[in-house]
């Protein structure tokens, strides 16, 4: 009750606030104008008053004079209730500053300029009403005068000024919603971000997706790469997990050739300083600049650090809040976003890393759009890394090249079964480029391989219904962030068997590597799949499976767009092949053999007599490094029998994945406990 008192008050000084200060700008156009008008035709209007109308020649000058006091009075009344209203305060102060310099400089000044100014100002402040009575009384006081265009063009700025900006008839929201008074507010006093965010928005509805250049000024943008950077140096970001996620209970794994990125969740706090004691992971309210709240939901895996260093990434989520809230406010179907993730910072290492097509949301886990930002400063065409986007722009709204594309965007198109265009289209992952799109299966997407590490930051934002039946279902916000991420491998598992047995299918001759997987193709060999022996193990879940199936693909990836050949591939179960038995590759030296029985999981490395470095990650990952020069600690000579039981993994299974860089190779063996995926 008293708290709706409290709104109801504060409501009302809002209105007498802006009554106010739309009487002032009224009359500070009315003074101005005035003046303005009265110095450029001064020799009229000496004529005027010398000859035939006094009367006028009073009221203009009564007005000049009232309107100065006036205006004075009330520009000293707005000052001493100051603070208290500073955001108005400001913006009013910066729309007057405007109509001041383009009428008191008159050479970029004319009366039309003059006039537009005072327009937008009531357009700006929402008072329509007042500006267009001032602006009526300045055609009055200029009827008869010469030269005669003043009077007509005082008069159709009266019209004008009684119109709705444009952007206003697609206003989505609710402004009468305090929910959204912040995001009214943004739009009245700045009708040019408003007109922005109504572009970007109409991109969006008609393409699902759409590109913001230059989000950060230089020097926050660099901070943020700073930091993330940092992050990464630091051990921060850990590999992107298919499935799994609260440590220590689940299995992990990572398939580097399905999704090769380290990730690192964060909210904008900073690290805990101990001095304060405060708590390290603290999510904390949101600022007026941070208004989205963020939710516990993205906390996947809690052992990862979740503290910040530095403000680049608050800077960065600031923008992005307040962007996508005024874009929101022209998409209906925007109405219940109410909160994000937090950020998912991703390195993509390079050595031709990458994420397979997918969708982030293609069953309703409530992500509603998607936003990608991306950090690297230095990228060039052929570093790779680009994000590509299937989409299939609104049939109602005209369908042709994406309209925000520029020279660095490309987009191809291909018929889909439905009959339907889909474009393909192909975005840099260059500093400072935000993309947007919807999450659900209007824009399934892939990460091409990189062959340079890439840097980005992820959101979602959830829309509040779709999340909280999601979450009804799921338990937790907690659980159902684990359930979209099984959910996702899942359809990455199915789409890697589509393409496994299409690769068997396909000859050899189609086998063909586009020049952006060549630092591959030389260093990568066949796979292993695992051993025909029996045993009494429990099925394997659909990510055991995967990881055995998909051992048959080494990362090599063709550019053909939508789906994904396996150019080298064995079937599951059948022996190892060396990619130089299958035509069209270059021959390698290396070799290894998965086998399994029900008491040992063998891999078999021959690496040419090579001296490999072996370390046993986690009970999880074998990483086995192959290097010319031997590194130290635990080298051993190839060829190299691992017992994964031995080295206490108790496995059934072992992917295998190669990353291969300037004459390194690392073979990363995985091994997965059946039932914990
Ligand atoms: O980093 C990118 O460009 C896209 C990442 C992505 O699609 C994802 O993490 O779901
Ligand atoms: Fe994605």
């Amino acid at each position: 009750m008293i708290h709706q008192h409290r709104q109801q008050e504060r409501e009302r000084e809002s209105q007498r606030e802006k009554k106010s200060h739309c009487m002032q700008a009224g009359m500070h156009c009315r003074y101005m104008l005035t003046i303005d008008l009265s110095d450029m035709y001064w020799s009229d209007i000496i004529l005027f008053l010398l000859s035939r109308c006094l009367s006028l020649s009073l009221s203009l000058s009564l007005s000049l004079s009232l309107s100065l006091s006036l205006s004075l009075g009330c520009w000293q009344g707005e000052w001493a209730r100051g603070a208290r209203h500073g955001r108005h305060r400001k913006a009013l102060k910066k729309a007057l500053d405007g109509v001041e310099r383009a009428l008191t400089q008159p050479k970029s000044s004319t009366p039309d300029t003059a006039l537009k100014r005072c327009v937008e100002l009531g357009q700006q402040l929402g008072c329509v009403e007042e500006m267009a009575a001032a602006l009526t009384e300045i055609a009055q006081a200029f009827q008869g005068t010469q030269p005669a265009p003043v009077a007509s063009s005082a008069a159709a700025a009266a019209a004008a000024a009684k119109q709705q900006p444009h952007w206003q008839h697609d206003l989505a929201l609710d402004s009468t919603n305090p929910r959204y008074a912040h995001v009214s507010q943004l739009l009245t006093e700045a009708p040019d971000v408003a007109e922005y965010a109504h572009g970007l928005a109409l991109t969006l509805q008609r393409q699902h997706y759409v590109v913001v250049d230059r989000v950060l000024d230089d020097h926050v943008l660099r901070q943020f790469i700073h930091e993330v950077k940092s992050a990464h140096r630091d051990g921060n970001l850990k590999p992107g997990q298919l499935a799994g996620g609260r440590a220590g209970a689940n299995t992990k794994y990572v398939l580097g050739h399905v999704r090769g990125d380290q990730v690192g969740w964060f909210n904008q706090d900073p690290c805990h300083d101990s001095s304060s004691g405060r708590a390290e992971l603290a999510i904390t309210e949101e600022t007026a600049s941070d208004p989205t709240p963020t939710t516990e939901s993205a906390q996947a895996d809690r052992s990862q650090p979740r503290c910040w260093q530095g403000s680049g990434l608050r800077a960065f989520t600031s923008r992005m809040n307040t962007l996508v809230q005024l874009i929101a406010a022209f998409v209906p179907e925007l109405q219940r976003i109410e909160s994000r993730s937090e950020a998912m910072i991703t390195c993509y290492p390079g050595n031709s890393t990458r994420y397979i097509r997918h969708c982030d949301n293609p069953h309703r886990n409530g992500r509603k759009l998607t936003v990608l930002f991306y950090l690297n400063e230095e990228w060039q065409p052929g570093d790779g890394g680009e994000v590509r986007l299937f989409v299939t722009p609104d049939e109602h709204q005209h369908a042709a090249a994406p309209a925000d594309s520029d020279d660095e965007t490309e987009a191809s198109a291909s018929p889909t079964p439905s009959g339907s265009v889909e474009q393909a289209v192909t975005i840099p992952p260059r500093a400072n480029t935000m993309v947007i799109f919807f999450s659900d299966r209007r824009v399934p997407h892939e990460v091409l391989p990189t062959n340079v590490p890439r840097f980005a930051a992820t959101h979602w934002f959830y829309d509040a219904d779709e999340r909280a039946e999601a979450e009804a279902s799921a338990g937790t916000a907690f659980e159902l962030d684990q359930q979209i991420e099984e959910e996702r491998i899942r359809r990455e598992i199915e789409k890697f068997e589509a393409t496994q047995a299409q690769a068997q299918m396909v000859p050899a001759k189609n086998q063909v590597n586009s020049p952006r997987d060549e630092p591959m193709a030389s260093d990568v060999i066949a796979a292993a799949a695992t051993g025909g022996a029996s045993h009494n193990k429990p099925a394997m879940t659909a990510a055991t499976t995967a990881a055995a199936s998909t051992t048959a693909d080494l990362g090599m990836t063709s550019d053909s767009g939508r789906d994904e050949a396996t150019p080298v591939s064995a079937p599951v179960g059948s022996p190892i092949e060396s990619a130089s038995d299958s035509p069209g590759h270059t021959p390698t030296a290396w070799s290894h053999r998965v086998q399994k029985s029900d008491d040992a999981l063998i891999v078999r490395v021959d690496t040419d007599g090579l001296p490999v470095e072996v370390h046993v990650d986690n009970e999880q990952y074998i990483s086995i490094t192959v290097k010319s020069q031997a590194p130290g600690t635990l080298s051993t000579r190839s060829p190299l029998v691992l017992d994964a039981k031995a080295l206490g993994m108790d496995a059934t299974t072992l992917s295998v994945k190669h990353i291969a860089k300037s004459g390194v190779i690392k073979l990363k063996a995985q091994a997965l406990r059946p039932g914990n995926t």
